[in-house]
């Protein structure tokens, strides 16, 4: 690759993760997370690793020229002010690169040169013409950076770009160092520069997007579009307030719609989804659910018309596959806005297959579980299956309960079974609710059976998780154990009993024993 022509359509990707990045508050990494971070960005095909700001500390300037003594194909670029001291710190943290770059930048706008930088134009120029050369005179590739471009008049920044150009700048950076630029204005700064600058044709152009108006990624486009061959990103969009430009956004931008932006990157886009994770892992900044690209909600579906056109055919809700990001595969979360087509492909990815009928039970089951609850887990819906089928074949089923439990009084249970299609109600007490519940049933249904193990367990987390409850019963040798789930702990229990008992029954009809009468 070579960073000197301007007119291909390769655009270099340029990470600032371990720059700008880590000018996100609370987001710095040590030497050996940044090693692991420029190693996998080099792995992955990023052009150029701007690895730190050599003069920031000591520690900034060692991660630097670590990071660049290891790199074997990446540039390796160390931010410096317009000022000697910086630059010279700088060229010697990237001195011992295979590939090192030198990265000046200075205030160009009203504002910055007024207040920050108390500096006139002309002082503004001098300087840029002087640490521009100075860095050439330490490495061959120099990029020259005009802080606050978007807000800097364009004749004057055609000044500061011609005087950076002339002494010896390979790359120029326009940045929109606030994010208050849109789209079209910032194209057209390129295309103005570009233009009207001589010798612009020797250099390459440059965006670097801050995203406070949530216009990063669509202005360095922009920015392609206009004449830029070199966008700074990085990884999750990390960096300096709402952050910089998304490395995978912008890579995926230029992947997926090359049609209407025909432009290259080296990156291989299959492992955006590691860099991601590992940039979120050592930052300890976690990537929003709903980030485009490598939010854990990028390739999942949780409505059912969704769902039934990716099962259908994926191409009807995704521009782009997941493995092409490093996704394993699309995934059909299974919520109350789910329909059939998602709850019958659930069913088949869990080993079920059920009859139409069970089937209908077994949606209706889901759909009232998914109104009740945030999370419907794969565990739930087997829960649920379970019990539908289980139920298929009872001769005993609860048909209401109601249960008085607390610190006033003795606990009790009314309990209404249906046996055979005869409905019985009976009042028992207990020593418990659970207690009360068990002893209502055996005074509906009497039996010999003894209970061996009661045992409760939630399916998922959250207050509002599905109990489930195992029963295990003893009659004449015999030991059923039967389960039972739902989001109210008693009514499972209660179930649970009830299916234990259903279960004795037909093992007694089996070894041709008396059915149990009610
Ligand atoms: C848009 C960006 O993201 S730019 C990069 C921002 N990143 C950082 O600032 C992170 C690292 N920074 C640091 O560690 C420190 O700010 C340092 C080491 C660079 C400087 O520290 P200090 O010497 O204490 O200066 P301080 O940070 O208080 O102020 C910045 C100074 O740099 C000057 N300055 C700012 N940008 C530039 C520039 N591009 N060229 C020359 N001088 C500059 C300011 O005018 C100010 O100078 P003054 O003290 O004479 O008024
Ligand atoms: C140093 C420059 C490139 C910068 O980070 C900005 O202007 O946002």
């Amino acid at each position: 690759m070579t960073t000197t022509a301007n007119a291909s359509d390769r655009v270099v990707i340029f990470d600032t993760t371990l720059r700008d990045g880590e000018q996100c508050p609370g987001a710095s990494m040590t030497l050996e997370e940044k090693l692991e971070v420029a190693e996998l960005l080099e792995e992955m095909g990023v052009d150029v690793i701007e690895a730190g700001f050599p003069i920031a500390s000591v520690g900034d300037f060692e991660s630097v020229q670590e990071i660049a003594r290891r790199a074997k194909k990446s540039i390796i670029a160390g931010l410096a002010r317009a000022i000697p001291g910086d630059i010279a710190r700088a060229g010697e943290a990237v001195r011992v690169a295979q590939r090192g770059r030198i990265h000046t930048f200075v205030s160009t706008s009203p504002i910055h040169l007024e207040h920050q930088m108390r500096k006139s134009q002309e002082q503004v120029l001098d300087i840029i013409a002087a640490t521009v050369a100075q860095a050439r005179n330490l490495v061959d590739d120099v990029e020259w950076s005009a802080m606050d471009a978007t807000r800097t008049p364009l004749d004057y920044l055609a000044r500061c770009v011609e005087a950076a150009i002339k002494a010896g700048a390979t790359t120029i950076n326009l940045p929109d160092t606030v994010g208050y630029a849109t789209p079209e204005e910032y194209g057209h700064m390129f295309r103005t520069m570009i233009e009207k600058v001589p010798n612009a044709d020797r250099v390459i152009f440059s965006t670097h997007c801050h995203d406070d108006l949530g216009l990063a990624v669509a202005n360095s486009l922009a920015g392609v579009a206009s004449g830029a061959r070199q966008i700074e990103c990085t990884i999750n969009g990390l960096g300096e307030r709402a952050g910089n430009a998304a490395l995978e956004e912008v890579v995926m931008a230029l992947r997926t719609r090359g049609d209407v932006l025909p432009y290259a990157t080296g990156v291989e886009a299959t492992m955006l989804t590691r860099a991601s994770k590992l940039v979120s892992a050592v930052t300890s900044f976690p990537v929003q659910y709903n980030k485009a690209i490598v939010g854990r909600n990028a390739f999942a579906h949780e409505s059912g018309i969704h769902q039934d056109g990716m099962l259908k055919n994926a191409t009807t809700y995704e521009i782009m596959t997941p493995a092409s990001v490093g996704v394993t595969k699309t995934s059909l979360v299974m919520g109350k806005h789910s329909g059939r087509a998602a709850f019958r492909d659930k069913l088949r990815e869990l080993g079920y297959q059920l009859g139409e009928n069970a089937f209908e039970d077994a949606f209706n089951g889901f759909k009232a579980l998914a109104d009740r609850k945030k999370h419907v887990y794969d565990e739930d819906i087997e829960a649920l299956v379970d019990q539908e089928i289980a139920l298929a074949s009872d001769h005993i089923k609860v048909l209401s309960m109601t249960v008085i439990a607390g610190t006033v009084g003795a606990q009790s249970c009314t309990m209404t079974l249906d046996t055979d299609g005869q409905h019985s109600t009976v009042q028992a007490t207990g020593n418990g609710p659970v207690d009360s519940i068990f002893n209502a049933i055996r005074e509906l249904v009497p039996h010999e059976a003894v209970l061996e193990l009661y045992q409760v367990h939630a399916v998922t987390e959250g207050t509002d998780a599905q109990a489930e409850v195992s029963v295990r019963l003893t009659e004449n040798g015999k030991t059923v154990t039967a389960r039972a789930a739902d989001p109210d702990t008693l009514v499972a229990s209660a179930r649970a009993y009830v299916a234990a008992l259903n279960k004795l029954m037909v093992k007694r009809t089996t070894v041709g024993a008396q059915v149990m009468s009610a």
